[in-house]
């Protein structure tokens, strides 16, 4: 079997702030530094949704990209564009709206619509500034 990694991007903007509510201001400027900001602030983030398995023999699909560009859209970005982190998002309620967390939670919600739609889900890459991105294989080691 030829496995092919595939990857849609998709876009979102959104605000948040990192923060603990049990812990002091002091404490949460002094963890999280300017992420802190009480009055929040936002970040373009880039998606980058990896799938991985044999190209259909009849389509040359791994999976279709747009089937693909669908479930991330209707079931991510719809949620998270324009909106607020901490306020906003079901998902994210208790959850501190580090980009870790959020690229578990996406991993979460997309895994099984992209198996029912033929692909295996293998990585979430999430870009929230030019330096900084994460990426998450659902717990287990990449590849
Ligand atoms: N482990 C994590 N650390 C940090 C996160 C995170 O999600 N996980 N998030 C932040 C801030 O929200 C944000 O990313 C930092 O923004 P900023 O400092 O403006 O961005 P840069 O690092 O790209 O800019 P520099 O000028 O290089 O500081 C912080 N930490």
């Amino acid at each position: 079997m030829e496995t092919v990694y595939i990857t849609r991007r998709e876009h979102f903007n959104a605000a948040h702030k990192l923060w603990r509510e049990e812990w002091s201001d002091e404490k949460n400027e002094e963890v999280f530094g300017k992420c802190s900001n009480k009055n929040w602030h936002g970040h373009n983030f880039e998606l980058f949704v990896t799938v991985k398995g044999a190209p259909n023999p009849e389509t040359g699909f791994v999976i279709n990209l747009k089937d693909l560009s669908v479930i991330i859209k209707e079931l991510v970005i719809e949620q998270l564009d324009h909106k607020n982190l901490n306020l906003d998002v079901p998902f994210l309620k208790g959850k501190l709206a580090s980009t870790e967390n959020l690229a578990i939670e996406i991993w979460k919600i997309i895994n099984d619509p992209i198996q029912q739609a033929g692909g295996q889900l293998c990585k979430i890459k999430l870009v929230e500034t030019e330096n900084n991105y994460v990426e998450y294989f659902g717990g287990k080691e990449p590849y």
